[in-house]
C-alpha cells in the first residue's frame, strides 16, 4: 500500500473563457486514511480527484501512486472512483452482475465460474444478495445502484477509493447506511481514500485528514479533528458557521449550505494575492496586512505537501497555524 500524492497538480481547461481549475495543489492521501476534501461549488474538488483517475487533464504536476506517475501506471489502475449519480453510471441493459463482471480486470479470473463466485463475493461485501445478480439496474433503488457502484469499483482490487459526492443524490434515509457501508469498507480492506462532500458531518465522520478548497488552491489541511474544531483559516471557519451541525452531529445527514453572504470569486479570472481577500473579513481589519493580502498568496508559501499533511497548516498570513503546526503520529486517526 502507498501513499497518493498530488505534487503541484495544476488542470486547465481551455477553450474560449479558459480557466484554471486546480493551481498547484499539493495534498497526500497516506495509505491506509480518508483525507475528506470540502469547499463550495466550483472550487475544483472533483477536477482534482478526476485528475487521479486520468478524467481531467493534468496541465503542470503529477499524481503519484507509490512514487509512481499514475500516468504511467499499468491497464489493471490501483485507483478506482464512484461518482455521485448512482442512475448514469450503470448501463440500463445490462444486469448488474454483468456490469460488475465487466470491472473485473481481464486475465484475473479466467473462467466463467470464477468470475461469477467474484460477482457474488463483490454483491455480499456491499451487503447485496448475490440472488439478485441478473436484476436490470431499474429495480433497484438509488441506494441499491450506489453499492452496485461500489462493487464494481472494488471489483479492481484498487488501493484507493475516490469518492465524489456518492452519498448527495440518495435519499436521506439510506445515505446513513451507504456512509457505514463505505467506512467498514475502507477499515476492513485498508483502503485509502479521498472523499468529496459539501456535507461537513459526513465529512467528520469518515476523514482522517481534512482539506479544505477555495478557488483552485488548497487554503486548510490537517487532522480532521483540528481543523473542524480549531479552524485557522477564514475561509473554514465561514463554512463551518455556515454549517454549525458539523461540530455537533457525526449524522446530520441533512444538506449543509455553502458560505455565508459574500459572492464568489470569478474562477475565470480569481484575485491576486490570496485568492479568498475580497470574501475575508480578517484582512480588510489588519490595515498593515491589507497590503500583504492583495500581494501575495500564502498557498504558495505554506506547507501543504507530503508529511506535512500530518500537521495542521493554514495559508492565511494571519493563521496562528502559518508557521506552527501540529503534529501528529503517521497513522493516527481522528478521535
Ligand atoms: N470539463 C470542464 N470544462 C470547463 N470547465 C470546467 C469543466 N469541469 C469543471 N469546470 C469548471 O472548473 C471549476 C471547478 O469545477 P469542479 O466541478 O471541479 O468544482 P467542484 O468543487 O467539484 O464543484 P461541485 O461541488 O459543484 O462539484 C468550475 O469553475 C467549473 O465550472
Amino acid at each position: 500500500m502507498s501513499d497518493l500524492v498530488f505534487d503541484a497538480v495544476s488542470v486547465r481547461y481551455g477553450g474560449r473563457r479558459g480557466l484554471t481549475a486546480v493551481d498547484r495543489v499539493g495534498l497526500t492521501v497516506p495509505s491506509g486514511q480518508v483525507v475528506g476534501l470540502v469547499g463550495e461549488s466550483g472550487s475544483g474538488k472533483s477536477t482534482l480527484a478526476r485528475a487521479a483517475v486520468g478524467l481531467s487533464p493534468i496541465s503542470a504536476g503529477r499524481v503519484l501512486l507509490g512514487g509512481v506517475d499514475v500516468r504511467k501506471l499499468p491497464r489493471r489502475p490501483p485507483l478506482q472512483m464512484v461518482f455521485q449519480d448512482p442512475y448514469s453510471s450503470l448501463d440500463p441493459r445490462m444486469s448488474i452482475g454483468e456490469s460488475i463482471t465487466e470491472a473485473i480486470p481481464r486475465g484475473v479470473l479466467p473462467g466463467r465460474a470464477a468470475r461469477r463466485d467474484e460477482v457474488a463475493r463483490l454483491l455480499e461485501l456491499v451487503n447485496l444478495d448475490p440472488e439478485r445478480s441478473g436484476h436490470l439496474p431499474g429495480r433497484l433503488s438509488g441506494g441499491q445502484r450506489q453499492r452496485v457502484a461500489l462493487a464494481r469499483a472494488l471489483a479492481g482490487r484498487p488501493e484507493v477509493l475516490i469518492a465524489d459526492e456518492i452519498t448527495s443524490a440518495l435519499d436521506v434515509s439510506v445515505q446513513g447506511a451507504v456512509l457505514n457501508l463505505v467506512r467498514s469498507l475502507q477499515r476492513r480492506m485498508g483502503l485509502s481514500m479521498l472523499f468529496i462532500s459539501h456535507n461537513l458531518a459526513v465529512i467528520r465522520y469518515l476523514s482522517d485528514i481534512v482539506a479544505v478548497m477555495y478557488l483552485g488552491r488548497i487554503v486548510e489541511v490537517g487532522p480532521a479533528e483540528q481543523v473542524l474544531t480549531d479552524p485557522q483559516h477564514p475561509y473554514t471557519r465561514d463554512l463551518l458557521a455556515a454549517a454549525p451541525s458539523a461540530t455537533t452531529s457525526l449524522l446530520d445527514i441533512g444538506e449543509a449550505s455553502e458560505t455565508a453572504d459574500a459572492e464568489p470569486a470569478d474562477p475565470h479570472d480569481p484575485p491576486g494575492g490570496c485568492r479568498y481577500h475580497t470574501r475575508c473579513p480578517v484582512g480588510p481589519l489588519v490595515r498593515a496586512g491589507r497590503e500583504l493580502c492583495l500581494q501575495a498568496d500564502p498557498a504558495d508559501t505554506v506547507p501543504i505537501k507530503g508529511v506535512a499533511h500530518r500537521r495542521h497548516s493554514a495559508a492565511c498570513h494571519f493563521s496562528e497555524n502559518e508557521s506552527h503546526q501540529l503534529t501528529i503520529p503517521r497513522g493516527a486517526s481522528a478521535p
